[in-house]
């Protein structure tokens, strides 16, 4: 059985399809990933611009200044001043060349067109230079960069209208068991509700992945395998749920083998989420995620997510993980390697309650994921602890 490292390394090593690149509006830009520098079309802020609402002064070293006109934000004009002139002005107004510093009103006295300065002014004072944020011709956002809103409000704040990114991956769920009912119809003894199907599309949802859909499969092999084939010829990444272990009905890995699947992968030295299947096919990347819930979510957000970004050509493709202490003692179950629901505070984390993989509830209250490596055996409170960051905080 392969450690988790080594896992996460063949899933990034043969999952390299990337998406074609395409041009896609600013505003519909978010969740996708850059594919060039953005070069900036302009210096930001434009002008030397105001900081404050208050009195640009062309400066003396006086306490007294002859008030001789005004600048509002979004005015063109440039008002020469003269030593000991001064200009009433307003925040993100252009300042006057000739302009040295500006006071906020706050600490100016001012009787009809007398201005007294109740503090000592300074060069520049409360003038952001042109081009502070960023200068004409200097990179603005890196290729790789995931757009969130701060990225679409700073190119937007450039006049960009558009970007170049890659396409995002085309994902098929596949919810595979004889003993799954909808939710919404009655529950026949023996049967469960099918729910990783709605949870693994919101969740890529939530990540902003659309382009998604869920195809279901009882437990027979024939229709296990055309149903399978079709998808993965259909989609970029396919994600399965259920029928990888070893049961006689378990027909996941068979299938995929017998319609010529390469296996990368199939079980990982990890709980939850041992029986973990992964393959490609024709430029498909195929995972087959344990049936139980809370494994399933589990390999999503540690295998699949950094696939998904790695399509898209992000630079960051794992989620991002910080050493925590831990809050209290915690005794390991098992030689395998773990992945533990949990909740930080702010003076470290802790592991929450309910943690087999069958149950998905801990995930609810989880803002982090604990990794203690295979081998591990008491972890004690204090101790700092790998965590992973969920995307949900
Ligand atoms: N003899 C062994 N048995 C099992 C082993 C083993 O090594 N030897 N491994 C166990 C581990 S660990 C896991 S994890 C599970 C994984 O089993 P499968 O991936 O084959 O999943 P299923 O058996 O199909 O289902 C497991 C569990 O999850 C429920 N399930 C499945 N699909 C859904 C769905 N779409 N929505 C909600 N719940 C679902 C299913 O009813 C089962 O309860 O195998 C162990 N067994
Ligand atoms: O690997 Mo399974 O998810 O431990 O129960």
């Amino acid at each position: 059985m392969i450690d988790t490292a080594t896992a996460l390394q063949l899933v990034l090593s043969h999952g390299t399809s990337k998406g074609k690149t395409m041009e896609v509006t600013l505003n519909d830009a978010l969740g996708f990933v850059l594919y060039d520098d953005v070069i900036s079309p302009m210096d930001m802020p434009p002008f030397r611009q105001s900081a404050m609402d208050g009195y640009a002064v062309n400066a003396n070293g006086a306490d007294w200044y002859r008030l001789v006109g005004e600048v509002q934000a979004g005015a063109a004009h440039q008002p020469k001043l003269a030593t000991g002139e001064a200009v009433r002005i307003f925040t993100g107004a252009a300042v006057p060349d000739s302009a040295t510093a500006v006071i906020m009103q706050e600490k100016v006295a001012v009787n009809g067109q007398q201005l007294r300065l109740e503090i000592p002014w300074a060069p520049e004072m409360n003038i952001r230079p042109q081009g502070e944020q960023i200068k004409k011709d200097a990179v603005a956002m890196s290729n790789g960069t995931l757009i969130q809103g701060a990225h679409i409000g700073f190119l937007a704040g450039l006049g960009i209208t558009k970007v170049k990114v890659r396409q995002k991956p085309s994902i098929a769920i596949v919810v595979t068991g004889n003993e799954l009912v909808s939710p919404g119809t009655p529950l026949p003894y023996g049967k469960i509700y099918e729910s990783n199907g709605a949870m693994l599309q919101a969740t890529l949802n939530e990540l902003g992945y659309k382009n998604t859909s869920i195809v279901r499969i009882a437990d027979d092999y024939e229709d296990t395998k055309r149903v399978l084939q079709e998808t993965i010829s259909t989609v970029d990444v396919v994600v399965i749920t259920g029928g990888v272990s070893v049961g006689d009905y378990d027909f996941v890995g068979k299938a995929l083998l017998a319609i010529g699947v390469e296996q990368i992968f199939h079980k990982v030295k990890q709980k939850p989420g041992k029986p973990l299947f992964f393959g490609r096919k024709e430029g498909t990347s195929i995972f087959g995620l344990p049936g139980n819930p809370g494994a399933a979510l589990n390999c999503f957000y540690i295998y699949v997510y950094p696939l998904l970004r790695n399509f898209q050509g992000a630079e960051a493709v794992e989620l991002p993980s910080v050493q925590v202490p831990l809050l209290s003692d915690y005794t390991v179950n098992g030689d395998r390697a773990q992945f533990l629901k949990a909740k930080m505070h702010g003076a470290g984390v802790e592991i929450l309650d309910g943690q087999s993989s069958a149950m998905v509830r801990a995930f609810g209250y989880a803002n982090a994921l604990v990794f203690l490596p295979e081998d591990s055996t008491k972890i004690n409170k204090g101790e700092l602890v790998k965590t992973i960051l969920l995307p949900h905080q």
